[in-house]
């Protein structure tokens, strides 16, 4: 995708010192972040970690208490912080899971009032999806089982088209195949019409392929931000002979390990320099990037009790 189209229809985001606290309590605590424009990033965080509160935010549902977001890109012209800001929101939609949706109304009455509210609406894309998902365009909302009520939230989602869309944790109501259906929707029709989309999860497994950028949060704090394929990079996971495993594995501190027999796999973190990882290979291991998961759960792991970090 070339960068004139992804200016067009992409919108780039921009948090500085950004707090938001509920009863005095940071949710967010001094966040500073950019997501790149025309990027699939991934918001991750255990429970509690500040991800529906950034979403909201970004979507302009909630003021930032201290420090301020700034949505800029897709014709925009001018970076414009987007609570209540008609011009930004119009361009930004959030899927909760939740769903925001009312209840009494039919599904179709629901995409109605999408593609009124939506200026990238495409009807086309939310009929195809609807009847690939199996939602029945005539029952009401109040009588969608939570499966099919968080596939319309990803039937809205992706057919509005929307520059900076989010997607907070909306798909753990659907089962395994639906799921891969949202995955495959999603990378065809963001490759279709590149825009900034958001995936709000802590099923990271699932997700990690899709990935471009990874935002993590815990406690309401930036974690980190990197390229997933720079965050993958700051270990390795070895597989071979337990005894060799070992043998490279002692210097480094073990994320996961496993063992099928005499075959063992670990997971390290650390900095494998060129000359260790063509001796580990030569050796006869396998060396692949971290799993996405791994570095995950050690980054938010909690502290040891007594530790005061
Ligand atoms: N409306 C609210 N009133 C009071 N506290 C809130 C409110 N919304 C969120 N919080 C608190 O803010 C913190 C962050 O919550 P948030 O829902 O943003 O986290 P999350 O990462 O999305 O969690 P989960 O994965 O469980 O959905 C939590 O401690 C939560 O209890």
């Amino acid at each position: 995708m070339t960068t004139s189209t992804v200016a067009q229809t992409a919108l780039g985001v921009r948090a500085e010192n950004l707090t938001v606290r509920f009863g005095g309590v940071p949710a967010l605590d001094r966040l500073d972040l950019r997501l790149a424009p025309g990027k699939i990033h991934g918001l991750l965080g255990r429970n509690g970690s500040g991800k529906s509160t950034l979403a909201a935010v970004l979507a302009g549902f909630r003021q930032p208490d201290d420090g301020r977001v700034l949505i800029d890109g897709a014709g925009l012209g001018t970076p414009m912080p987007p609570y209540e800001n008609a011009v930004v929101t119009s361009r930004v939609c959030l899927i909760r899971e939740s769903g925001d949706l009312v209840d009494s109304a039919p599904v179709r009455q629901v995409l109605g009032l999408a593609a009124s509210l939506r200026p990238y609406w495409d009807a086309e894309l939310a009929a195809e999806l609807l009847d690939r998902f199996e939602v029945p365009a005539g029952k009401r909302i109040s009588k969608l089982s939570r499966g099919k009520r968080s596939a319309l939230g990803v039937v809205l989602g992706l057919a509005s088209r929307a520059p900076l869309t989010i997607f907070d944790e909306t798909y753990l109501g659907m089962d395994v195949p639906s799921r891969n259906v949202f995955y495959d929707a999603l990378l065809a029709d963001y490759a279709e019409v590149p825009r900034t989309i958001v995936l709000s999860t802590h099923l990271v497994s699932e997700v990690s392929t899709l990935l471009e950028e990874v935002v993590i949060l815990d406690n309401g704090r930036l974690v980190t931000q990197s390229p997933v394929d720079a965050l993958r990079g700051r270990g390795a996971a070895m597989v071979g002979p337990a005894a060799l495993v070992d043998k490279f594995a002692a210097d480094f501190t073990v994320l996961a390990e496993e063992r099928l027999g005499g075959t063992k796999s670990v997971t390290v973190l650390g900095d494998l320099d060129p000359a260790l990882r063509a001796e580990a290979a030569a050796s006869g291991l396998e060396i692949g990037l971290v799993g996405l998961q791994d570095l995950f759960v050690h980054l938010t792991a909690p502290a040891p009790k007594g530790d005061r970090r």
